[in-house]
């Protein structure tokens, strides 16, 4: 991992008009990430600023190939072999991007936790629960015994029967929705600032799926942990989140109150999200797929990213990248937000 500069978080400030915060669970500020060098170089990221405050629950929404995994990784300081970063990212009171390999194990086991789509490919299969449920603990000095306690305890809170018995037994042995239990549970056993859950529901059955946002939401209060929700599903973001960052091609390119994003986007994307997706909140008259698809950082047009897919899109959006600016309650990279949201 190199990092080339990095900005002084405290001067930066946030999109939402904070100054960024020592104490917020999670602050990423002005994150960009290339890969390769010279003319091969591949850029990922553009200048990504995300904030998650104490306790908060902040959606990070896009299609695939937006950057919402890469954003996610570089929280815990987990880039791409041969990443340049430059920005700033912090978790709790750790400069991650300036961390040593020490201080980013330490930071992984016990200070912020990272829960995947599939469930099987976080456990070691041959290891039993317990051991899995037990390691950050003890890791953190936890001995033994008030450890398995402590696992046994998570085991109860997040669902699982018989968790005396549960600590004995395999992944295999148990199904899809109660393995991803068995993860939040350990997420949660070090009583971590930070959690980020990378689309955390998609591999599980839409039964499963809502048991497992409801007990991540309340585990979550519980814990007072901060969360990143990352998500392609906007209706589901918004549902659970207090605060949602809309992401295309490598950039952040609006943030706002979940309830206005639903009630008033400001971006063309965002709009086209929505009506690209089945609401969760009532009735719509149309699903309208979005034209064109999704590009990566590398391979999108100069100026707005989305001008090539963007039904609004004029000369003015292709000289530079706009800025972001307050709209209604939302910050949005985008020269007329005002004809998506009059
Ligand atoms: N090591 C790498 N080298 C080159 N390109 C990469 C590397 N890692 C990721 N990318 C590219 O960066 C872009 C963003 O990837 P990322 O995994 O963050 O997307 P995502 O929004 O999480 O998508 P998905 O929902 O499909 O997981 C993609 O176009 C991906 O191909």
């Amino acid at each position: 991992m190199k990092v080339l500069a990095k900005k002084t978080l405290a001067r930066k400030g946030t999109p939402d008009g904070r100054a960024e915060d020592r104490r917020d669970a999670l602050g990423i500020s002005g994150l960009s990430l290339a890969v390769g060098t010279g003319e091969r170089a591949i850029p990922l990221l553009a200048d990504v600023t995300v904030r998650v405050g104490r306790g908060e629950t902040v959606g990070l929404v896009g299609e695939s190939g937006s950057g919402k995994s890469l954003t996610a990784r570089a929280a815990l300081g987990m880039l791409p072999r041969g990443a340049r970063a430059t920005g700033g990212v912090t978790v709790a009171d750790v400069d991650v991007l300036a961390a040593g390999r020490r201080q980013l194990r330490d930071l992984r086991r016990t200070r912020a936790s990272m829960i995947f789509q599939d469930p099987r490919a976080s456990i070691n299969p041959v290891r039993r629960i317990g051991d899995y449920l037990t390691e950050g603990l003890r890791a953190r000095g936890v001995p033994a015994r008030a450890a398995a306690e402590r696992a046994r305890d998570l085991l109860d809170q997040v669902g699982i029967r018989d968790p005396k018995g549960a600590m004995r037994r395999f992944p295999h042995e148990f199904s899809g929705g109660m393995l991803q239990r068995v993860v939040i549970a350990g997420a949660l056993s070090t009583e971590p600032e930070l959690l980020l859950a990378d689309e955390p529901t998609t591999a599980l059955d839409v039964t499963t799926q809502a048991e497992v946002v409801g007990l991540l939401k309340d585990m979550q209060r519980v814990h007072g942990t901060g969360m990143l929700f990352v998500t392609h599903d906007l209706d589901l973001a918004a549902a659970i989140c207090d605060r949602v960052y809309v992401m295309y091609a490598g950039r952040i390119v609006e943030e706002a109150a979940s309830a206005s994003l639903f009630a008033a986007p400001a971006h063309p994307y965002t709009r086209a999200l929505l009506e690209a997706s089945p609401s969760v909140h009532g009735e719509k008259a149309e699903i309208k797929a979005i034209t064109g698809r999704p590009r990566a950082l590398a391979e999108s047009p100069s100026g707005c990213s989305f001008r090539d897919r963007c039904p609004l899109a004029g000369d003015e959006c292709a000289g530079t990248v706009p800025a972001h600016r307050p709209h209604g309650t939302s910050l949005v990279a985008c020269v007329r937000p005002e004809q998506v949201t009059p």
